[in-house]
Order: C-alpha cells, then structure tokens, then sequence
C-alpha cells in the first residue's frame, strides 16, 4: 500500500510585485497544495478598519481594533477567498485607498500577533501542505517551513508588471507605479516588528528576466528535490 506523502510547509516571501501570489498560487495547484495569501488577510483588516471609521494613522487606535473583526481565509488556490466579518472583501481589498493604508496598519505589534496567529492555524490544519506567501512567513511565522524561497525583481520590471494591471492614465504612469511600490517596500522592511526580509535558509530567486511560467517551474523543481530528500 503507498503511504501519502507527508505535508510540506512553503513560504514564499519578497518585495511587491515580485510574483509571490501568481507563483504560490501556481506552485500550489501543479502540487495539489492549499495556498494562503498574508498580504490578503492584512488588507481585509485594514478595509474593515477604514470601513469603520478606524484611524489607521493612529497606531494605538490601530491596536484597539485589531482584535474586531473575525477575518477568513479559504485556501483553495483555483478560488482563494478572503472575508470580513462575513463580508466578501476580495474586491475592495484591491483600491488604492487600502493599498496607501495597509503598510501603517500592518506596522502595528498587536497587528501582527494576532494575524501571525491566524495564518499559523491556517498552516498547520492544511491537509497535504501549503504554500504561505507574505514578507516574513520564512523569518517569523513558520521559520520551520520545508521550503524558503524570496523572489526579488528589478524596480523598473515590478512597475512594469503592476501597470500591466492597472487601466488609464494609471496604467501609463510607471514612474508614479514605480515610486508607490518603492515607498511600500521601504515601508515594510523599516518596520521594527517582523520586517520585510529574506530568511538566511531561503533560496533567492531573481525573476527580473524570467517568465511566470519559468518562475513557477524553478519553485516547483525546488518544492519536489525537497519532497525527495526527505
Ligand atoms: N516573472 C514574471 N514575468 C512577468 N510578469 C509577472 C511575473 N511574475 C508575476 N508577473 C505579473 O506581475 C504582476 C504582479 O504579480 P503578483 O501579484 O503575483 O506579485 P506579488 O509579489 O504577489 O505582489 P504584491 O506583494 O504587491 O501582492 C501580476 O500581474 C503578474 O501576472
Ligand atoms: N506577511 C505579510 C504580508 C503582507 N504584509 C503587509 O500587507 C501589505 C499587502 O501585501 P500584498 O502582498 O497584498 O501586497 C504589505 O505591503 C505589507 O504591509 C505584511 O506585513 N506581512
């Protein structure tokens, strides 16, 4: 009789725009995987605070809310989902209000407890595996992950594929792109509580000249050569 093969933990961490949710998300279905996206969670929770009138400004008040409201994560990775107190927020998560708030709101000790909480949960119930993909999964939320992977890529190839998404006048405005990606990262690698930063034990992959396809086949070879060595 074959034995299932046993879970394997991958964190897939980097910068914004480095292709951490196109590639964990792929990696995940080719290997029959859960996938969990972090960023997602902290955005849920900076949406519902703007939505009620939190100050997202305000760390202390920041902190007090912190705790409200119940946020859900389903990790399928053919259909993620992300809700808030019940509420579907895939949609508004995405605005570029959220986006200007999120890093402030994440900065926040209580924040980051009780969100690293969640996705700890969420890791160790997932049947078979899954692919965990934010900025300190490696470091802080599974340090004992099978698999560590940092994604990097150019500024100037990140802003390039985020105006690919963006519609208008946006979309044409790289420079503007390149600097709100910019000033995101400097952002999450300057906070003191669980910075933006690549594991010691995580292998780099530089994606700046690689396609989708070639990234998600690089982090696939690797998940298997350590499924094998185990
Ligand atoms: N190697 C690549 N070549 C070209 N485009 C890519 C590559 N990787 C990702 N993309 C595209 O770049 C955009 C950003 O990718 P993705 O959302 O996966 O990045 P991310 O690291 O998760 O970003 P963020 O942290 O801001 O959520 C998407 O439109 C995606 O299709
Ligand atoms: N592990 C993580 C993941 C995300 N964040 C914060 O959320 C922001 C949004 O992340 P996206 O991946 O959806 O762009 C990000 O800028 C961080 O502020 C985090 O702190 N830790």
């Amino acid at each position: 009789m074959q034995t299932a093969p046993a879970p394997v933990i991958v964190a897939i961490d980097g910068p914004s725009g480095t292709g951490k949710s196109s590639t964990s998300k792929a990696v995940a279905a080719k290997l029959g995987l859960r996938y969990l996206d972090t960023g997602a969670q902290y955005r849920a929770l900076t949406w519902w605070m703007l939505s009620h009138g939190t100050d997202v400004d305000d760390p202390a008040a920041v902190a007090a809310a912190a705790g409200r409201p119940d946020i859900v994560s389903g990790t399928d990775p053919a259909a993620p989902t992300i809700t808030a107190d019940g509420a579907d927020a895939s949609g508004p998560i995405r605005t570029k209000e959220v986006t200007a708030a999120v890093s402030a709101v994440s900065a926040v000790p209580e924040v980051r407890e009780r969100i690293t909480a969640l996705q700890r949960a969420i890791a160790t119930e997932a049947p078979g595996g899954i692919v965990v993909e934010g900025r300190d999964i490696g470091t802080t939320v599974l340090p004992d992950a099978d698999l560590k992977v940092f994604l990097t890529a150019s500024p100037e190839a990140r802003a390039a594929r985020r105006s690919g998404e963006l519609k208008g006048a946006e979309a044409t405005d790289l420079a503007a792109t390149r600097a709100a990606l910019l000033q995101r990262d400097t952002a999450d690698s300057s906070r003191k509580t669980s910075p933006l930063k690549k594991a010691d034990d995580a292998v780099e992959v530089d994606t700046t000249d690689l396609t989708l396809e070639q990234v998600i086949e690089c982090v696939v070879t690797l998940v298997e050569d350590k499924q094998q060595a185990r």
